[in-house]
Protein backbone atom coordinates (compact mmCIF):
# COMPACT_ATOMS: atom_id res chain seq x y z
CA UNK A 1 0.00 0.00 0.00
CA UNK A 2 1.80 3.38 -0.85
CA UNK A 3 0.86 6.23 1.94
CA UNK A 4 0.75 9.32 0.94
CA UNK A 5 1.57 12.52 3.72
CA UNK A 6 -1.55 14.65 3.57
CA UNK A 7 -1.13 18.79 4.05
CA UNK A 8 -3.11 21.20 5.20
CA UNK A 9 -4.26 23.91 2.68
CA UNK A 10 -6.72 26.96 2.33
CA UNK A 11 -7.98 29.27 -0.24
CA UNK A 12 -8.56 32.91 0.32
CA UNK A 13 -8.08 36.15 -0.90
CA UNK A 14 -7.97 39.85 -1.19
CA UNK A 15 -9.68 41.85 -3.75
CA UNK A 16 -9.50 38.80 -5.56
CA UNK A 17 -5.68 38.45 -5.33
CA UNK A 18 -5.86 34.77 -4.47
CA UNK A 19 -3.50 32.56 -2.63
CA UNK A 20 -2.95 28.96 -1.20
CA UNK A 21 -2.06 28.92 2.34
CA UNK A 22 -0.11 26.30 3.30
CA UNK A 23 -0.11 26.06 7.34
CA UNK A 24 3.62 24.92 8.29
CA UNK A 25 3.91 26.18 11.68
CA UNK A 26 6.98 24.57 12.36
CA UNK A 27 8.76 24.99 9.16
CA UNK A 28 8.78 21.27 7.98
CA UNK A 29 8.01 21.62 4.79
CA UNK A 30 10.23 21.88 1.42
CA UNK A 31 8.28 24.24 -0.94
CA UNK A 32 10.43 23.92 -4.04
CA UNK A 33 9.75 26.48 -7.07
CA UNK A 34 8.00 23.29 -8.98
CA UNK A 35 5.77 22.72 -5.70
CA UNK A 36 4.62 26.31 -5.78
CA UNK A 37 4.10 26.52 -9.64
CA UNK A 38 2.08 22.98 -9.61
CA UNK A 39 -0.09 24.46 -6.34
CA UNK A 40 -1.23 27.86 -8.12
CA UNK A 41 -1.62 26.00 -11.67
CA UNK A 42 -5.37 26.85 -12.51
CA UNK A 43 -6.06 23.69 -14.43
CA UNK A 44 -3.77 21.03 -13.08
CA UNK A 45 -3.40 22.62 -9.53
CA UNK A 46 -5.92 24.45 -7.06
CA UNK A 47 -5.53 27.75 -8.56
CA UNK A 48 -3.68 31.00 -7.59
CA UNK A 49 -1.35 33.93 -7.79
CA UNK A 50 0.48 32.65 -5.37
CA UNK A 51 1.12 30.99 -1.80
CA UNK A 52 1.48 32.10 1.81
CA UNK A 53 3.18 29.28 4.01
CA UNK A 54 2.58 30.42 7.41
CA UNK A 55 5.68 29.48 9.61
CA UNK A 56 6.73 30.54 12.98
CA UNK A 57 9.17 33.16 12.55
CA UNK A 58 11.73 31.24 14.81
CA UNK A 59 10.98 27.90 12.83
CA UNK A 60 12.34 29.78 10.00
CA UNK A 61 15.87 31.57 8.82
CA UNK A 62 14.99 34.56 7.13
CA UNK A 63 12.64 35.66 10.33
CA UNK A 64 14.22 34.57 13.28
CA UNK A 65 15.68 37.85 14.18
CA UNK A 66 11.89 39.02 14.15
CA UNK A 67 10.69 36.46 16.31
CA UNK A 68 10.82 38.47 19.42
CA UNK A 69 8.43 41.44 17.27
CA UNK A 70 6.21 39.05 15.33
CA UNK A 71 5.41 35.52 15.80
CA UNK A 72 4.41 34.58 12.77
CA UNK A 73 6.34 34.63 8.98
CA UNK A 74 4.58 34.98 5.66
CA UNK A 75 6.89 32.91 3.50
CA UNK A 76 5.13 34.50 0.45
CA UNK A 77 5.98 32.66 -3.50
CA UNK A 78 4.53 34.17 -7.18
CA UNK A 79 2.75 31.49 -8.65
CA UNK A 80 6.10 30.88 -10.82
CA UNK A 81 7.72 29.90 -7.82
CA UNK A 82 9.67 33.03 -7.51
CA UNK A 83 9.63 34.51 -4.23
CA UNK A 84 8.96 37.92 -3.15
CA UNK A 85 9.48 40.39 -0.63
CA UNK A 86 6.04 41.72 0.34
CA UNK A 87 2.72 40.96 -0.88
CA UNK A 88 0.19 43.44 0.60
CA UNK A 89 -2.94 41.43 -0.38
CA UNK A 90 -1.51 38.48 0.65
CA UNK A 91 -0.42 39.97 4.85
CA UNK A 92 -4.33 40.57 4.66
CA UNK A 93 -5.57 37.25 4.07
CA UNK A 94 -2.45 36.05 5.94
CA UNK A 95 -3.75 37.76 9.16
CA UNK A 96 -7.46 36.45 8.51
CA UNK A 97 -5.83 32.88 8.48
CA UNK A 98 -4.21 33.58 11.73
CA UNK A 99 -7.82 34.77 13.22
CA UNK A 100 -9.70 32.29 11.82
CA UNK A 101 -7.05 29.10 13.24
CA UNK A 102 -7.16 31.07 16.64
CA UNK A 103 -3.65 32.17 16.20
CA UNK A 104 -5.01 36.18 16.55
CA UNK A 105 -7.70 38.00 17.37
CA UNK A 106 -9.78 41.00 16.19
CA UNK A 107 -6.92 44.43 16.90
CA UNK A 108 -3.94 44.47 16.44
CA UNK A 109 -0.86 42.04 15.26
CA UNK A 110 2.46 42.23 13.87
CA UNK A 111 3.33 39.95 10.85
CA UNK A 112 6.76 39.10 9.90
CA UNK A 113 7.90 39.49 5.91
CA UNK A 114 11.07 39.44 3.75
CA UNK A 115 10.35 42.96 3.73
CA UNK A 116 10.26 43.67 7.58
CA UNK A 117 7.75 43.63 10.57
CA UNK A 118 4.39 45.02 8.97
CA UNK A 119 1.66 45.79 11.70
CA UNK A 120 -1.99 44.69 11.11
CA UNK A 121 -5.06 45.51 12.37
CA UNK A 122 -8.14 43.17 12.34
CA UNK A 123 -11.29 45.07 12.30
CA UNK A 124 -14.46 43.71 14.03
CA UNK A 125 -16.73 41.72 12.60
CA UNK A 126 -19.78 43.71 11.61
CA UNK A 127 -23.58 43.34 13.35
CA UNK A 128 -24.56 40.78 10.77
CA UNK A 129 -20.95 38.79 10.94
CA UNK A 130 -19.25 39.62 7.99
CA UNK A 131 -16.17 40.34 8.64
CA UNK A 132 -14.22 43.46 9.21
CA UNK A 133 -11.49 44.75 6.64
CA UNK A 134 -8.35 44.38 7.68
CA UNK A 135 -5.96 47.41 7.66
CA UNK A 136 -1.86 47.07 6.99
CA UNK A 137 0.63 49.42 7.95
CA UNK A 138 3.06 49.24 4.50
CA UNK A 139 5.93 50.83 5.46
CA UNK A 140 7.13 54.03 3.79
CA UNK A 141 7.51 54.18 0.15
CA UNK A 142 11.12 54.81 -1.90
CA UNK A 143 10.73 56.57 -4.75
CA UNK A 144 14.21 56.03 -6.59
CA UNK A 145 15.30 58.92 -8.98
CA UNK A 146 15.74 58.29 -13.05
CA UNK A 147 13.50 58.41 -15.63
CA UNK A 148 11.52 54.63 -16.43
CA UNK A 149 9.48 54.08 -19.87
CA UNK A 150 6.80 51.31 -19.73
CA UNK A 151 6.12 50.05 -23.10
CA UNK A 152 3.42 47.47 -24.68
CA UNK A 153 3.60 46.91 -28.27
CA UNK A 154 4.09 50.31 -30.15
CA UNK A 155 2.93 52.63 -27.21
CA UNK A 156 5.37 53.60 -24.38
CA UNK A 157 4.74 55.58 -21.32
CA UNK A 158 6.76 57.72 -18.61
CA UNK A 159 6.58 55.60 -15.63
CA UNK A 160 7.03 56.18 -11.61
CA UNK A 161 9.87 54.32 -9.85
CA UNK A 162 8.27 53.17 -6.25
CA UNK A 163 9.43 50.35 -3.61
CA UNK A 164 6.96 49.38 -1.47
CA UNK A 165 9.27 46.82 -0.20
CA UNK A 166 8.69 45.18 -3.62
CA UNK A 167 9.36 46.93 -7.20
CA UNK A 168 6.71 48.69 -8.80
CA UNK A 169 6.77 50.82 -12.06
CA UNK A 170 3.63 53.32 -12.29
CA UNK A 171 2.33 54.49 -15.70
CA UNK A 172 -0.83 57.10 -16.13
CA UNK A 173 -2.63 55.72 -19.35
CA UNK A 174 -5.80 57.59 -20.99
CA UNK A 175 -7.25 53.95 -21.07
CA UNK A 176 -6.93 50.83 -18.88
CA UNK A 177 -7.70 49.09 -22.36
CA UNK A 178 -4.46 50.72 -23.67
CA UNK A 179 -2.52 48.45 -21.32
CA UNK A 180 -3.79 45.27 -24.23
CA UNK A 181 -4.27 41.74 -23.02
CA UNK A 182 -1.08 41.87 -20.83
CA UNK A 183 -0.37 38.01 -21.50
CA UNK A 184 3.05 38.97 -21.95
CA UNK A 185 5.26 41.65 -19.45
CA UNK A 186 5.34 44.82 -20.50
CA UNK A 187 8.42 46.10 -21.44
CA UNK A 188 10.30 48.23 -18.86
CA UNK A 189 13.44 50.78 -19.40
CA UNK A 190 16.12 51.13 -18.36
CA UNK A 191 16.17 47.38 -17.40
CA UNK A 192 18.92 48.46 -14.56
CA UNK A 193 16.51 50.11 -13.01
CA UNK A 194 14.70 47.02 -11.87
CA UNK A 195 17.69 44.41 -11.60
CA UNK A 196 15.02 41.75 -9.87
CA UNK A 197 12.72 42.25 -12.00
CA UNK A 198 9.52 44.90 -11.52
CA UNK A 199 5.65 44.35 -10.46
CA UNK A 200 4.11 47.24 -13.38
CA UNK A 201 0.70 49.39 -12.67
CA UNK A 202 -1.12 51.28 -15.50
CA UNK A 203 -3.85 53.84 -13.84
CA UNK A 204 -6.63 55.94 -14.82
CA UNK A 205 -8.73 58.86 -13.16
CA UNK A 206 -12.02 57.94 -12.00
CA UNK A 207 -12.46 61.00 -9.63
CA UNK A 208 -10.75 63.44 -7.10
CA UNK A 209 -8.20 61.13 -5.36
CA UNK A 210 -9.96 57.91 -6.70
CA UNK A 211 -8.05 55.98 -9.24
CA UNK A 212 -8.28 52.52 -11.22
CA UNK A 213 -5.21 50.06 -12.36
CA UNK A 214 -4.55 46.95 -13.75
CA UNK A 215 -1.10 45.85 -12.98
CA UNK A 216 0.97 42.85 -14.45
CA UNK A 217 2.56 41.51 -11.53
CA UNK A 218 6.42 40.14 -12.00
CA UNK A 219 6.04 36.39 -10.68
CA UNK A 220 2.32 35.68 -11.47
CA UNK A 221 1.35 37.74 -14.51
CA UNK A 222 -1.76 40.19 -14.63
CA UNK A 223 -3.86 39.75 -11.05
CA UNK A 224 -7.21 40.85 -10.09
CA UNK A 225 -5.43 42.87 -7.76
CA UNK A 226 -2.02 43.99 -6.18
CA UNK A 227 -1.60 45.51 -2.77
CA UNK A 228 1.80 46.73 -3.10
CA UNK A 229 0.66 47.90 -6.30
CA UNK A 230 -2.41 49.46 -5.23
CA UNK A 231 0.08 51.69 -2.48
CA UNK A 232 2.86 52.62 -5.25
CA UNK A 233 0.07 53.86 -7.31
CA UNK A 234 -1.70 55.96 -4.17
CA UNK A 235 1.92 57.45 -3.47
CA UNK A 236 2.96 58.03 -6.96
CA UNK A 237 -0.54 59.80 -7.83
CA UNK A 238 -0.45 61.73 -4.97
CA UNK A 239 3.20 63.03 -6.08
CA UNK A 240 1.56 63.71 -9.24
CA UNK A 241 -1.29 65.86 -7.83
CA UNK A 242 0.94 67.52 -5.70
CA UNK A 243 -0.50 66.07 -2.46
CA UNK A 244 2.76 64.86 -1.01
CA UNK A 245 1.37 64.57 2.54
CA UNK A 246 5.50 65.37 3.72
CA UNK A 247 4.70 69.07 2.20
CA UNK A 248 1.00 69.45 3.12
CA UNK A 249 1.52 68.45 6.59
CA UNK A 250 -1.76 65.95 6.89
CA UNK A 251 -2.21 62.62 5.58
CA UNK A 252 -3.54 61.97 2.46
CA UNK A 253 -6.19 59.15 1.22
CA UNK A 254 -6.58 57.40 -2.22
CA UNK A 255 -9.40 55.73 -2.89
CA UNK A 256 -8.06 52.46 -5.65
CA UNK A 257 -10.37 50.69 -7.70
CA UNK A 258 -8.78 47.16 -9.03
CA UNK A 259 -10.67 44.45 -11.84
CA UNK A 260 -11.13 42.45 -8.22
CA UNK A 261 -12.55 45.37 -6.25
CA UNK A 262 -11.44 48.12 -4.03
CA UNK A 263 -8.49 49.65 -1.28
CA UNK A 264 -8.59 52.66 0.40
CA UNK A 265 -4.47 53.56 0.88
CA UNK A 266 -3.07 57.06 2.92
CA UNK A 267 0.27 58.31 3.43
CA UNK A 268 1.15 60.32 6.39
CA UNK A 269 3.43 62.89 6.77
CA UNK A 270 5.87 61.14 8.08
CA UNK A 271 5.74 58.59 5.11
CA UNK A 272 3.91 55.53 6.64
CA UNK A 273 1.36 54.06 3.86
CA UNK A 274 -1.60 52.21 5.37
CA UNK A 275 -3.64 50.04 3.11
CA UNK A 276 -7.48 48.59 3.99
CA UNK A 277 -8.58 46.06 2.36
CA UNK A 278 -11.17 42.73 2.72
CA UNK A 279 -9.66 39.48 3.13
CA UNK A 280 -11.73 36.61 2.90
CA UNK A 281 -10.56 32.36 3.43
CA UNK A 282 -12.85 30.39 1.02
CA UNK A 283 -12.31 26.82 1.48
CA UNK A 284 -9.87 24.72 3.20
CA UNK A 285 -8.78 21.45 2.55
CA UNK A 286 -6.04 18.80 2.35
CA UNK A 287 -3.73 17.45 -0.71
CA UNK A 288 -1.20 14.73 -1.00
CA UNK A 289 2.02 16.30 -0.35
CA UNK A 290 3.21 13.30 -2.96
CA UNK A 291 1.01 15.25 -5.55
CA UNK A 292 2.73 18.41 -5.35
CA UNK A 293 5.87 17.64 -4.83
CA UNK A 294 6.31 19.39 -0.91
CA UNK A 295 8.92 17.25 0.71
CA UNK A 296 9.18 17.33 4.01
CA UNK A 297 12.44 20.06 4.67
CA UNK A 298 16.44 18.75 5.10
CA UNK A 299 16.06 19.86 8.90
CA UNK A 300 12.44 18.46 9.56
CA UNK A 301 12.39 15.63 12.56
N1 LIG B 1 0.07 40.58 -5.18
C1 LIG B 1 0.99 41.13 -4.28
C2 LIG B 1 2.39 41.30 -4.75
C3 LIG B 1 3.06 39.94 -4.90
C4 LIG B 1 4.53 40.02 -5.19
C5 LIG B 1 4.84 40.57 -6.54
N2 LIG B 1 4.33 39.78 -7.62
C6 LIG B 1 6.37 40.70 -6.66
O1 LIG B 1 7.01 39.81 -7.24
O2 LIG B 1 6.90 41.69 -6.15
C7 LIG B 1 0.45 42.30 -3.49
O3 LIG B 1 -0.75 42.26 -3.19
O4 LIG B 1 1.20 43.18 -3.09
Amino acid sequence: MVSTAQIAFLKGHGTENDFVIIPDHDGRLELSPAAVAQLCDRRAGLGADGVLRVVRSAAHPEARAMACEAEWFMDYRNSDGSIAEMCGNGVRVFARYLQRAGLAEEGDLAIATRAGVRRAHIAKAGPDGEPGGVTVAMGRAALPEGDVTVTVGERSWPARNVNMGNPHAVSFVDDLADAGNLYTAPGVSPAAAYPDGVNVEFVVDRGPRHVALRVHERGSGETRSCGTGACAVMVAAARRDGADPAVLGHPVTYTVDVPGGRLVISESPDGTVEMTGPAVIVAEGVLDASWAGIEPAAHAG
